[in-house]
């Protein structure tokens, strides 16, 4: 016999559920929730039952490879339209990565294509890229206040655009050079859950005017559409003046990995195999652009910025996070000059920098960049003992997992050193209240943890992404010494926070930099 699901105290019931769905930072409400209801309950939503699972196993049961009564909808405003249609949503250009209409065949053919230029030993020869866009940013700052997000932002787009596209594809290493790309992303996708918000909102009145919203949303996108197309045919030009798949088919040849750009090619010419005679069409590869745009510049430069506030507020994490710089070599302060001009960040200190891997982790923790993933039972399913019908939205928060009590002592507090605690407490059992403590309800931290899903749909820039962060917090705090004009803690951060493709901050994040040299 099914067990029943926990349900909402009638106060709690359907508008109000409702509407909790269309504010921007829901998965903040979905925490709370979790925190009262447990690891998998159901809220009440107009039209379709909804369940949220914050619980480790059921997260990890229901994204495995194996799991097959489950799809996974693209996007979150194609998750508003299964709510409040009976009928399949239009498929939408921008998101035929990872959209499950396109078919799982078509999906796989690309991700497949793409996952060489991903995997772990291709990543590190994007790391020199990096270093020396944010060297070339990071240059122009002097001792000031600025706006870390604007600042990481433009070193993850210049980044990016070298990176994937080969070229400077956003233009922004001036800082004095306006660069509002990453914002336009937002506002876009701003629209797109603007959309969704008022699709609910009319739902109320008048049962879904779906066709109506979906204009809104195309409209939202033209203008960062604009410039994928001129990015397309950038590549597609300097495909021309140096024969990319050619030199794809000799770095496989002599062993070595693909690049994005490599990969981007050889995409490129790939059949459909449940579309007989189809190829890949510029549309397709404009949608991929766009895709991989968001996707690698928004919640990466998000963890990034999270980690250096939480870092310019823990003064002993910040001293410790330097004195490790130090020893590697990797702070101005260090450096036999005076200017700051450390050496730049390498993919040989991955592995060499264990506190620092420790902060990014614990921060990527208390802040979830992307809080939540989607996906739509396609079948009847058991899960952990609870009856789930076929057509059921599953909400998987991640967020939610971290943020609870249930997984993580005193879940909200940034504390690096939990993970060392743990490593400690595993090694040395027995170790005394303080290791004991800190090992967790459950005794297992990093099954509670899963930052970038997991399983058949888990992230596939991840390795990309840890790299990137670590690079760019290095980069950062080998050059200055970082401090906040106004007090910031882990709740009003979150409370500053708001909600698109990924979690970004609402207003500005100003951060005071001092050069390390000048700091001492
Ligand atoms: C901190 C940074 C990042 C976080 C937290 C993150 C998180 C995620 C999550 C949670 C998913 C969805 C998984 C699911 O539905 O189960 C995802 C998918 C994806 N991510 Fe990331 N991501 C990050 C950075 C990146 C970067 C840098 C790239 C590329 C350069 C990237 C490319 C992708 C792609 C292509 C997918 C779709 C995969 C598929 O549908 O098969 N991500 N990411």
């Amino acid at each position: 016999m099914a067990k029943p699901f926990s349900e909402m105290p009638t106060s709690e019931c359907l508008l109000s559920n409702a509407l909790k769905l269309t504010s921007l930072d829901f998965h903040r409400k979905v925490y709370a929730m979790a925190e009262t209801y447990g690891g998998i309950f159901k809220i009440k939503a107009p039209g379709k039952t909804v369940v949220v699972v914050t619980d480790p196993a059921l997260l990890a049961q229901l994204t495995a490879q194996e799991f097959t009564g489950v799809s996974k909808p693209a996007d979150l405003y194609e998750t508003f339209a299964i709510l409040c249609s009976t009928t399949t949503p239009p498929t939408y250009p921008l998101l035929a990565l990872g959209n499950e209409n396109d078919g799982q065949a078509r999906w796989r053919t690309i991700r497949d294509g793409f996952a060489p230029a991903f995997a772990a030993n291709a990543v590190p020869q994007y790391v020199p890229i990096l270093a020396e866009e944010a060297g070339k940013v990071l240059r122009q700052v002097g001792a000031q206040t600025l706006d870390i997000f604007e600042l990481v932002g433009r070193i993850s787009l210049s980044a990016t655009g070298h990176i994937m596209f080969g070229y400077d594809a956003f233009k922004c290493t001036d800082l004095d050079q306006p660069c509002d790309f990453l914002r336009d992303i937002i506002t876009a996708r701003k629209g797109a859950v603007g959309a969704a918000r008022s699709l609910l909102v009319k739902l109320q009145q008048q049962f879904c005017p779906f066709a109506h919203d979906v204009q809104d949303y195309n409209d939202s996108l033209k203008g960062v559409r604009k410039k994928y197309e001129e990015i397309y045919a950038e590549m597609e030009g300097a495909a021309a003046a140096a024969p990319v798949a050619a030199a794809a088919a000799a770095a496989a040849a002599a062993g070595g990995p693909p690049t994005i750009l490599q990969a981007f090619q050889s995409t490129r010419d790939y059949k459909y195999p449940d579309c007989p005679g189809s190829k890949m069409s510029k549309e397709d590869t404009v949608a991929l652009i766009g895709n991989l745009v968001v996707a690698g510049t928004l919640p990466a430069a998000t963890a990034a910025v999270y980690t250096l506030c939480l870092i310019a507020t823990s003064p002993e994490v910040q001293a410790k996070v330097h004195a490790e710089l130090d020893a590697s070599g990797l702070s101005s302060s260090s450096s036999s000059s005076s200017s700051i001009s450390p050496r730049e960040f390498a993919a040989s200190d991955v592995g060499h920098l264990p506190y620092l891997e420790k902060v990014i982790k614990e921060a990527m923790r208390v802040n979830s960049a992307v809080p939540q993933v989607n996906r739509a039972t396609a079948a009847d399913i058991e899960l952990g003992g609870y009856a789930v019908p076929k057509g059921t939205l599953l909400f998987l928060s991640m967020g939610g997992m971290h943020a609870s009590p249930h997984n993580f002592l005193e879940p909200h507090r940034f504390y690096p050193e939990r993970w060392a605690l743990q490593q400690a407490g595993d090694a040395a059992a027995g170790n005394g209240a303080g290791a004991a403590t800190w090992t967790g309800n459950s005794g297992d931290l990093a099954g509670s943890y899963a930052p970038f899903s997991s399983g058949i749909r888990a992230c596939l820039g991840q390795h990309w992404a840890r790299l990137a962060i670590m690079g760019t917090v290095a980069s950062v705090l080998g050059r200055f010494k970082l401090a906040s004009p106004r007090s910031m803690t882990v709740e009003s951060l979150a409370a500053g926070e708001t909600f698109s493709v990924s979690v970004y901050p609402r207003a500005p994040l100003l951060l005071t930099f001092t050069p390390r040299a000048a700091a001492g």
